[in-house]
Protein backbone atom coordinates (compact mmCIF):
# COMPACT_ATOMS: atom_id res chain seq x y z
CA UNK A 1 0.00 0.00 0.00
CA UNK A 2 2.94 2.43 1.05
CA UNK A 3 4.03 1.64 -2.33
CA UNK A 4 0.86 2.61 -4.25
CA UNK A 5 0.40 5.08 -2.66
CA UNK A 6 3.93 6.97 -3.70
CA UNK A 7 3.52 5.52 -7.30
CA UNK A 8 0.38 7.60 -7.78
CA UNK A 9 2.27 10.83 -5.67
CA UNK A 10 4.94 10.46 -8.50
CA UNK A 11 1.83 9.98 -11.38
CA UNK A 12 0.08 12.78 -9.99
CA UNK A 13 2.67 15.41 -9.96
CA UNK A 14 3.79 14.58 -13.23
CA UNK A 15 0.58 15.20 -15.76
CA UNK A 16 0.62 19.07 -14.41
CA UNK A 17 4.46 19.27 -15.90
CA UNK A 18 2.98 18.23 -19.11
CA UNK A 19 -0.22 19.99 -19.13
CA UNK A 20 2.09 23.39 -19.58
CA UNK A 21 4.33 22.31 -22.20
CA UNK A 22 1.39 20.51 -24.42
CA UNK A 23 -0.86 23.22 -24.04
CA UNK A 24 1.19 26.45 -25.64
CA UNK A 25 1.43 24.10 -28.50
CA UNK A 26 -1.92 23.31 -28.86
CA UNK A 27 -3.26 26.87 -28.52
CA UNK A 28 -1.12 28.77 -31.13
CA UNK A 29 -1.94 25.77 -33.48
CA UNK A 30 -5.74 26.43 -33.12
CA UNK A 31 -4.94 30.37 -33.08
CA UNK A 32 -3.67 30.20 -36.57
CA UNK A 33 -6.38 28.13 -37.84
CA UNK A 34 -8.87 30.52 -36.52
CA UNK A 35 -6.97 33.63 -38.03
CA UNK A 36 -6.62 32.34 -41.50
CA UNK A 37 -10.48 31.30 -41.90
CA UNK A 38 -12.12 34.44 -40.98
CA UNK A 39 -9.02 36.55 -42.89
CA UNK A 40 -10.22 35.23 -46.13
CA UNK A 41 -14.14 36.20 -45.65
CA UNK A 42 -15.25 38.39 -44.09
CA UNK A 43 -12.96 39.97 -41.27
CA UNK A 44 -14.49 43.83 -41.31
CA UNK A 45 -17.65 42.12 -40.77
CA UNK A 46 -16.09 40.81 -37.30
CA UNK A 47 -13.76 43.28 -36.35
CA UNK A 48 -16.96 45.66 -36.72
CA UNK A 49 -19.31 43.24 -34.58
CA UNK A 50 -17.11 42.83 -31.61
CA UNK A 51 -15.52 46.23 -31.60
CA UNK A 52 -18.79 47.90 -32.34
CA UNK A 53 -20.29 46.74 -28.96
CA UNK A 54 -18.01 49.01 -27.11
CA UNK A 55 -18.64 51.70 -29.49
CA UNK A 56 -22.13 51.15 -30.43
CA UNK A 57 -23.52 52.62 -27.12
CA UNK A 58 -21.76 55.72 -27.29
CA UNK A 59 -22.97 56.28 -30.76
CA UNK A 60 -26.45 54.47 -31.68
CA UNK A 61 -26.89 57.44 -33.47
CA UNK A 62 -25.39 56.66 -36.81
CA UNK A 63 -24.06 53.28 -36.70
CA UNK A 64 -27.04 51.25 -37.69
CA UNK A 65 -26.60 53.33 -41.15
CA UNK A 66 -22.63 52.82 -41.24
CA UNK A 67 -23.56 49.09 -40.46
CA UNK A 68 -25.87 48.74 -43.09
CA UNK A 69 -23.42 49.71 -45.44
CA UNK A 70 -20.71 47.99 -44.20
CA UNK A 71 -22.68 45.14 -44.85
CA UNK A 72 -23.78 45.42 -48.01
CA UNK A 73 -20.30 46.58 -48.46
CA UNK A 74 -19.34 42.93 -46.98
CA UNK A 75 -21.11 41.06 -49.49
CA UNK A 76 -20.05 40.94 -52.24
CA UNK A 77 -16.58 40.32 -50.80
CA UNK A 78 -17.94 37.42 -49.35
CA UNK A 79 -19.38 36.10 -52.02
CA UNK A 80 -16.01 36.67 -54.08
CA UNK A 81 -14.36 35.56 -51.49
CA UNK A 82 -10.15 36.39 -52.74
CA UNK A 83 -11.26 40.27 -52.46
CA UNK A 84 -9.34 41.09 -49.89
CA UNK A 85 -9.23 44.41 -51.57
CA UNK A 86 -12.80 44.88 -51.28
CA UNK A 87 -12.81 44.60 -47.20
CA UNK A 88 -10.46 47.34 -47.35
CA UNK A 89 -12.05 49.82 -49.21
CA UNK A 90 -15.18 49.39 -46.26
CA UNK A 91 -12.15 50.70 -44.05
CA UNK A 92 -12.51 53.78 -45.53
CA UNK A 93 -14.82 54.75 -42.81
CA UNK A 94 -16.12 57.77 -44.37
CA UNK A 95 -19.47 58.68 -42.67
CA UNK A 96 -22.68 58.76 -44.50
CA UNK A 97 -25.04 60.43 -42.30
CA UNK A 98 -23.93 63.89 -40.38
CA UNK A 99 -23.10 63.14 -36.69
CA UNK A 100 -25.56 64.51 -34.09
CA UNK A 101 -23.14 65.50 -30.85
CA UNK A 102 -25.34 63.38 -28.78
CA UNK A 103 -24.82 63.48 -24.82
CA UNK A 104 -26.42 61.62 -22.53
CA UNK A 105 -26.97 63.62 -18.88
CA UNK A 106 -26.38 61.42 -16.09
CA UNK A 107 -29.34 60.97 -14.24
CA UNK A 108 -29.45 62.33 -10.66
CA UNK A 109 -30.43 59.67 -8.36
CA UNK A 110 -34.32 58.71 -8.16
CA UNK A 111 -34.36 59.90 -12.25
CA UNK A 112 -33.90 57.12 -14.35
CA UNK A 113 -35.79 55.49 -17.25
CA UNK A 114 -36.82 52.50 -14.68
CA UNK A 115 -37.85 54.98 -12.36
CA UNK A 116 -40.01 56.85 -14.94
CA UNK A 117 -41.69 53.97 -15.80
CA UNK A 118 -42.55 53.53 -12.12
CA UNK A 119 -43.94 56.86 -11.99
CA UNK A 120 -46.00 56.71 -15.34
CA UNK A 121 -47.90 53.83 -13.37
CA UNK A 122 -48.51 55.48 -10.06
CA UNK A 123 -49.23 58.72 -10.67
CA UNK A 124 -52.63 59.59 -11.42
CA UNK A 125 -52.46 62.90 -13.43
CA UNK A 126 -49.39 63.49 -14.89
CA UNK A 127 -50.98 65.13 -17.79
CA UNK A 128 -52.12 67.61 -15.33
CA UNK A 129 -56.01 67.30 -16.75
CA UNK A 130 -57.67 67.40 -13.35
CA UNK A 131 -60.11 64.91 -14.67
CA UNK A 132 -60.62 66.32 -17.95
CA UNK A 133 -60.48 64.70 -21.13
CA UNK A 134 -57.09 63.93 -23.09
CA UNK A 135 -59.12 63.46 -26.11
CA UNK A 136 -60.08 67.44 -27.02
CA UNK A 137 -58.38 69.61 -30.07
CA UNK A 138 -55.90 71.86 -29.35
CA UNK A 139 -54.76 74.67 -31.71
CA UNK A 140 -51.10 75.35 -31.40
CA UNK A 141 -51.72 78.65 -30.01
CA UNK A 142 -52.96 77.17 -26.94
CA UNK A 143 -49.80 74.84 -27.01
CA UNK A 144 -47.34 78.13 -26.90
CA UNK A 145 -48.67 79.24 -23.95
CA UNK A 146 -47.68 76.38 -21.86
CA UNK A 147 -43.90 76.84 -22.26
CA UNK A 148 -43.42 78.28 -19.05
CA UNK A 149 -46.10 77.89 -16.53
CA UNK A 150 -44.55 75.14 -13.98
CA UNK A 151 -46.09 71.90 -14.15
CA UNK A 152 -47.37 72.79 -17.75
CA UNK A 153 -45.61 72.68 -19.54
CA UNK A 154 -46.18 71.13 -23.21
CA UNK A 155 -45.46 70.33 -26.31
CA UNK A 156 -46.33 68.79 -29.84
CA UNK A 157 -45.05 65.64 -31.17
CA UNK A 158 -46.36 63.53 -34.40
CA UNK A 159 -49.45 65.39 -33.90
CA UNK A 160 -49.97 64.82 -30.26
CA UNK A 161 -49.98 67.29 -27.25
CA UNK A 162 -48.34 66.42 -24.36
CA UNK A 163 -47.26 67.43 -20.72
CA UNK A 164 -43.60 67.29 -20.76
CA UNK A 165 -43.07 68.88 -17.06
CA UNK A 166 -43.30 65.43 -15.53
CA UNK A 167 -40.67 64.14 -17.65
CA UNK A 168 -38.54 66.96 -17.60
CA UNK A 169 -35.71 66.00 -14.78
CA UNK A 170 -36.07 62.10 -16.43
CA UNK A 171 -35.49 63.09 -20.06
CA UNK A 172 -31.61 61.49 -20.81
CA UNK A 173 -30.36 64.58 -22.76
CA UNK A 174 -31.29 66.95 -20.34
CA UNK A 175 -33.77 69.40 -18.97
CA UNK A 176 -32.22 71.82 -21.15
CA UNK A 177 -32.42 70.15 -24.11
CA UNK A 178 -36.34 69.16 -23.69
CA UNK A 179 -37.17 72.65 -22.78
CA UNK A 180 -36.39 73.38 -26.27
CA UNK A 181 -39.77 71.76 -27.27
CA UNK A 182 -41.67 73.79 -24.67
CA UNK A 183 -44.80 75.65 -26.22
CA UNK A 184 -44.24 73.74 -29.68
CA UNK A 185 -43.96 71.41 -32.02
CA UNK A 186 -41.35 69.09 -31.24
CA UNK A 187 -41.38 66.80 -33.96
CA UNK A 188 -38.57 67.66 -36.00
CA UNK A 189 -36.01 68.13 -33.26
CA UNK A 190 -37.43 64.63 -32.10
CA UNK A 191 -36.58 63.08 -34.87
CA UNK A 192 -33.25 64.83 -35.35
CA UNK A 193 -32.38 63.12 -32.15
CA UNK A 194 -33.44 60.43 -31.63
CA UNK A 195 -36.39 59.18 -34.48
CA UNK A 196 -36.34 55.51 -32.37
CA UNK A 197 -37.44 56.72 -28.80
CA UNK A 198 -41.21 55.14 -28.78
CA UNK A 199 -42.34 58.60 -26.98
CA UNK A 200 -46.05 57.24 -27.47
CA UNK A 201 -45.23 54.90 -25.24
CA UNK A 202 -43.21 56.86 -22.74
CA UNK A 203 -45.67 60.29 -22.71
CA UNK A 204 -48.72 58.11 -23.06
CA UNK A 205 -49.77 58.99 -19.36
CA UNK A 206 -48.70 62.89 -20.24
CA UNK A 207 -51.25 63.22 -23.48
CA UNK A 208 -53.32 66.64 -22.76
CA UNK A 209 -54.87 65.91 -26.71
CA UNK A 210 -54.25 66.37 -30.05
CA UNK A 211 -53.06 68.97 -32.36
CA UNK A 212 -55.94 70.84 -34.33
CA UNK A 213 -54.59 71.19 -37.66
CA UNK A 214 -57.90 72.60 -39.15
CA UNK A 215 -56.90 75.89 -38.68
C1 LIG B 1 -40.61 65.16 -26.26
C2 LIG B 1 -40.32 63.96 -26.06
C3 LIG B 1 -38.97 63.35 -25.86
C4 LIG B 1 -38.75 62.16 -25.31
C5 LIG B 1 -39.83 61.19 -24.80
C6 LIG B 1 -37.33 61.92 -25.30
C7 LIG B 1 -36.75 60.78 -24.82
C8 LIG B 1 -35.41 60.51 -24.86
C9 LIG B 1 -34.81 59.26 -24.55
C10 LIG B 1 -35.57 57.99 -24.15
C11 LIG B 1 -33.50 59.39 -24.70
C12 LIG B 1 -32.44 58.30 -24.56
C13 LIG B 1 -32.19 57.78 -25.96
C14 LIG B 1 -31.25 56.62 -26.02
O1 LIG B 1 -30.80 56.14 -24.99
O2 LIG B 1 -30.98 56.17 -27.14
C15 LIG B 1 -33.24 60.75 -25.06
C16 LIG B 1 -32.00 61.29 -25.26
C17 LIG B 1 -31.78 62.53 -25.75
N1 LIG B 1 -32.72 63.43 -26.19
FE1 LIG B 1 -34.69 63.24 -25.99
N2 LIG B 1 -36.70 63.00 -25.83
C18 LIG B 1 -37.65 63.91 -26.20
C19 LIG B 1 -37.42 65.13 -26.81
C20 LIG B 1 -36.20 65.62 -27.13
C21 LIG B 1 -35.96 66.87 -27.80
C22 LIG B 1 -37.07 67.81 -28.27
C23 LIG B 1 -34.61 66.99 -27.93
C24 LIG B 1 -33.82 68.11 -28.53
C25 LIG B 1 -34.14 69.34 -28.47
C26 LIG B 1 -34.00 65.83 -27.32
C27 LIG B 1 -32.66 65.61 -27.23
C28 LIG B 1 -32.07 64.51 -26.69
C29 LIG B 1 -30.66 64.33 -26.54
C30 LIG B 1 -29.58 65.30 -26.96
C31 LIG B 1 -30.48 63.10 -25.94
C32 LIG B 1 -29.18 62.50 -25.43
C33 LIG B 1 -28.35 61.82 -26.32
C34 LIG B 1 -28.99 60.72 -27.08
O3 LIG B 1 -29.19 59.63 -26.55
O4 LIG B 1 -29.30 60.95 -28.25
N3 LIG B 1 -35.00 65.02 -26.88
N4 LIG B 1 -34.43 61.41 -25.19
Amino acid sequence: MGYQKENLDTIEVSPPDQYPVESPKALPSLQNIKLDEPSNDTPKGLEGSSLNNTQRRQTDNSKPVVNLKKEELAKPSSCGGNTGESGDAVTEKKPVQKKIARAKVPFEKGYSQMDWLKLTRTDPDLAGLKGKSNRRLITLEEVKQHKSTEGHIWTVLKGRVYNISPYLKFHPGGVDMLMKAAGKDCTSLFNKYHAWVNAEFMLEKCLVGFLDVSE
